[in-house]
């Protein structure tokens, strides 16, 4: 989601940020920015003494770190990026300039220094668009820079060493940082805090309004006339006059050209028309980024789900980073498709790249490689193996309704041993990343044995015996999935206080206990089988016993984003439908359940827990 149009001026440029910062890079992907990262070879090296202001110095390294990645990147390819972002940040206290400390004893000065007092942290920033003409580089550079005030405590000498030691300091301009530990030293920030961290983005973007929109000439002309400070906000950008005012281009083509007048003299886009007689030509209107990212949006799902399919960040999995022709290689396949899934995939932040090659991020490692312990890799194959092909009949769903999608679906291709598996890593991963909110969401120490039906691969029975350790869990589920649990556990091991039943809870009496659990199974269900369910689990739970429902609990106002594909997937999938609170609520005192509670434990998840009433 792009929230600043200005941003969305960028989406169809190569787009370079020449920092091997992860904290800029994680500022501009999340300003919904996509870039390369390309780390400058520039040796930070330059006179400080011959430059007039510390701000004129790191301007001047922002610079030549973004040149030097553009020229090298032009050499090797013979074609540069169309834009490459230099920044460089730096402290300064009483005239010094302070970069980042050499060791524990340099970021002991430093810090020092800085204690208790008022001190500047510059960024400077340098955009330089490039052109090749005839084979030949050519550029053009703007720059700026961002001051913010920060003052420090007056913090003990433990402290500091403290902080020293644990290792934060040491790749941190002035020998902190703001967005970490670094942020228990400080007292006040005056000004951009991002600035601190390490990229003045509210100053970027205005400098983007700038480069994207200049004001037009009647407008300067009737600004000055009349005083009025010119708009400079990158917030209203629909107020700003648009036209053929890229520099790197000259002029926006392909239909993509920005907004239309108006600016302060409030005039409204309905206020755009064809070309007349009188020869006022057409203006567009804003360019609509979210929804072409949204028309685009499923070729970036599948470029993921190939990814992970091909297993490419396996391959690049802790490694150094590789080139294409090498993943290519491991993953048996083109060279060519190889580099642009690759470039595909560092495009949308799932790789990084830079001139020695490809690796993963962070986020790639932990949740796409396949055998990591939060890995959603399952989940991935499981929708581009089952979702994607369901996806492909949504309109009929969509006409027929849920009853007749479902009664026309052949055989579920979940029922064979490969997809069973795929579905239960599938259920695994998120079950794993939500076992820990769903088992605290409420203080259920006052059982001692719960069931947790179609409870899988026990990932939420093992969250419970954790949080509860008087409490016994029986994971209850369908025999083909009772069969393939032990590929789930943790080093194969069997937690003692779990133990799994095959069953299936339409059919087969319910294992005894004073707490069920349903997580993602009641919106699998139209009204009648839910009653059904309902009605088996109040007849084997004794009065004072409980009821916990997870899931997705649809509320008033419109429903959130997330729960949107959610629904959709019930549509195509099963007769299932997401249900809001009052609907749960009825459905548990219908069924004997009462004091009935919700507990929203975020990421689009919420818990019910009822007791069961002593009969009337
Ligand atoms: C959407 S998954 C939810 C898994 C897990 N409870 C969770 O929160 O991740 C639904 C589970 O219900 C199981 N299931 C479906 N029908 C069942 C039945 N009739 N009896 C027992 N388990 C069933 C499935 O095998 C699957 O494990």
């Amino acid at each position: 989601m792009v929230l600043s149009p200005v941003i969305g001026k960028l989406l169809h440029k190569r787009v370079v940020l020449a920092s091997a910062s992860p904290r800029r890079r994680e500022i501009l992907s999340h300003a919904g920015l996509r870039f390369e990262v390309v780390p400058s070879r520039f040796k930070e090296k330059l006179d400080k003494a011959s430059f007039p202001t510390p701000y004129a110095y790191a301007i001047e390294t922002a610079k030549q770190k973004a040149l030097e990645v553009a020229s090298r990147m032009h050499q090797k390819d013979l074609r540069a990026p169309d834009i490459v972002i230099g920044a460089d940040t730096i402290v300064t206290v009483g005239g010094l300039i302070l970069e980042k400390p050499v060791d524990k004893q340099d970021a002991y000065r430093m810090l020092s220094r800085l204690n208790g007092k008022e001190h500047s942290v510059f960024t400077g920033v340098a955009i330089v668009h490039c052109c090749t003409k005839d084979g030949q580089l050519d550029v053009e550079v703007s720059e700026f820079h961002e001051e913010t005030a920060v003052k420090f405590s007056e913090l003990s000498e433990e402290l500091l060493w403290e902080y020293i030691d644990s290792g934060e300091p040491m790749d941190k301009a002035g020998g902190y940082g703001i967005q970490a530990l670094g942020g228990m030293l400080v007292e006040y920030v005056r000004g951009d805090f991002l600035n601190v961290v390490g990229f003045p983005l509210n100053h970027f973007c205005k400098k983007l309004v700038e480069l994207y929109y200049p004001p037009r000439r009647e407008d300067v002309q009737r600004v000055k006339h009349d005083s009025i400070p010119p708009v400079d906000t990158f917030e209203n950008l629909s107020d700003v006059e648009g036209g053929s005012s890229d520099p790197a281009q000259g002029n926006d083509g392909g239909g993509h050209g920005r907004t239309e007048g108006g600016g302060d003299t409030g005039q409204a886009s309905a206020d755009r028309r064809g070309p007349d007689s009188n020869g006022t030509v057409e203006t567009p209107p804003p360019f609509p980024v979210g929804l072409l990212e949204l028309i685009d949006g499923f070729k970036a799902s599948k470029a993921l789900f190939t990814a992970c399919k091909l297993k490419v960040f396996d391959v690049l999995k802790d490694e150094a980073p590789l080139k294409a022709v090498d993943v290519a290689g491991k993953i048996d396949a083109s060279v060519c498709g190889t580099e642009r899934l690759l470039d595909v995939c560092a495009a949308l932040g799932l790789l990084e790249k830079t001139d020695r090659g490809y690796r993963n991020t962070e986020l790639t490692d932990l949740h796409l490689a396949s055998d990591g312990e939060y890995s959603l890799h399952g989940l991935a194959m499981h929708n581009n193996d089952h979702f994607w092909n369901l996806f492909a009949d949504l309109e009929l769903a969509v006409r027929e309704g849920a009853d007749a999608a479902f009664g026309r679906k052949t055989a579920d291709p979940v029922q064979s041993k490969p997809a069973k598996l795929q579905f239960m890593r599938a259920m695994h991963g998120l079950a794993k990343l939500t076992a820990h909110q769903v088992a605290t969401a409420f203080d259920l120490s006052r059982f001692t044995l719960a069931c947790d039906l179609g409870g899988c691969t026990g990932a939420l029975a093992r969250a419970l015996t954790r949080e509860y350790p008087r409490l016994k869990v029986t994971v209850f589920d369908l025999p083909e999935v009772i069969e393939h649990v032990t590929c789930f556990q943790p080093e194969g091991r069997q937690t003692e206080r779990i133990s799994y039943v095959p069953g299936d809870f339409f059919k087969d009496g319910l294992p005894e206990a004073d707490l069920y659990i349903l997580s993602r199974i009641l919106h699998d269900w139209p009204d009648h089988k839910v009653r059904e369910l309902l009605s088996r689990v109040s007849s084997s739970c004794k009065p004072g016993g409980g009821i916990l429902v997870a899931e997705m609990v649809l509320e008033e106002k419109p429903a959130a984003r997330g729960s949107l594909p959610a629904s959709l997937n019930l549509l195509v999938r099963t007769q299932g439908r997401e249900r809001s609170l009052p609907e749960y609520r009825r459905l548990l005192e219908q069924h004997g359940f009462c004091d009935v509670q919700l507990a929203h434990v975020g990421d689009g998840l919420d818990v019910i827990l009822g007791t069961r009433a002593s009969p009337a």
